[in-house]
């Protein structure tokens, strides 16, 4: 299980490396690593169990993040109400985004990251919709369509593969800076 002695911190060189695509079928190592993504997640938004590991509560964690340079992230979206559905939970491998909408969407209170230990106050500006290819760890291919909330993590979690971390994204002149069609997510 990952704790946070294992995440990697902003300027280790790994979160500035492209990630290595993923080959199927998974190794008996990439399926542990699957599993401790998201096992991660699970254990660090159940209180108790967070609170117990010293955890930061996270919704996403990409491979990079624990020194593995590869193409494959956990994300756990939380559901909206207590006993609802998750709108999106996977782990995505090599992911694509085949599609993005013009409209850009942002959260309202700004964007961290478990390897960034310190806060980056400004909107991150991205799709505010997105068509994400994907595949899962028994190698099934899939296509879905993420809008708000779902959409912000994914492309968190893919730019974690592509040597990009939030605060690259935030205008350095203007943190708060939008343009008047952004959709604000809470
Ligand atoms: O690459 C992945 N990461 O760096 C973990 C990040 C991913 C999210 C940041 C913005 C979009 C994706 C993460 O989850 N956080 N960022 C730092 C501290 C807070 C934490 C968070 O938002 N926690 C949370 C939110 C709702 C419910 C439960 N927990
Ligand atoms: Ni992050």
């Amino acid at each position: 299980m990952f704790l946070m002695k294992d995440i990697v911190r902003d300027g280790d060189p790994v979160l500035r490396q492209e990630a290595a695509d993923v080959t199927f079928p998974l190794s008996a190592e990439d399926q542990q690593l699957a599993k401790d993504l998201m096992e991660y997640l699970v254990v660090s938004q159940d209180p108790e169990q967070c609170k117990k590991y010293g955890l930061r509560a996270g919704v996403g964690l990409a491979a990079p993040q624990v020194g593995v340079s590869k193409k494959m992230a956990s994300v756990l979206v939380p559901a909206p109400e207590e006993g609802g559905k998750s709108p999106f939970t996977d782990v995505i491998i090599n992911p694509v985004i085949v599609s993005e909408s013009v409209q850009m969407g942002a959260l309202t209170e700004g964007e961290g990251c478990l390897s960034v230990d310190r806060d980056v106050p400004g909107f991150v500006p991205r799709h505010d919709r997105i068509t994400l290819r994907y595949y899962d760890v028994n190698g099934e291919k899939h296509q879905v369509r993420l809008k708000n909330y779902p959409a912000i993590v994914c492309q968190h979690e893919i730019d974690h593969m592509h040597r990009t971390l939030f605060y690259d994204h935030i205008n350095k002149d203007e943190p708060f800076a939008r343009d008047d069609d952004m959709v604000m997510i809470e």
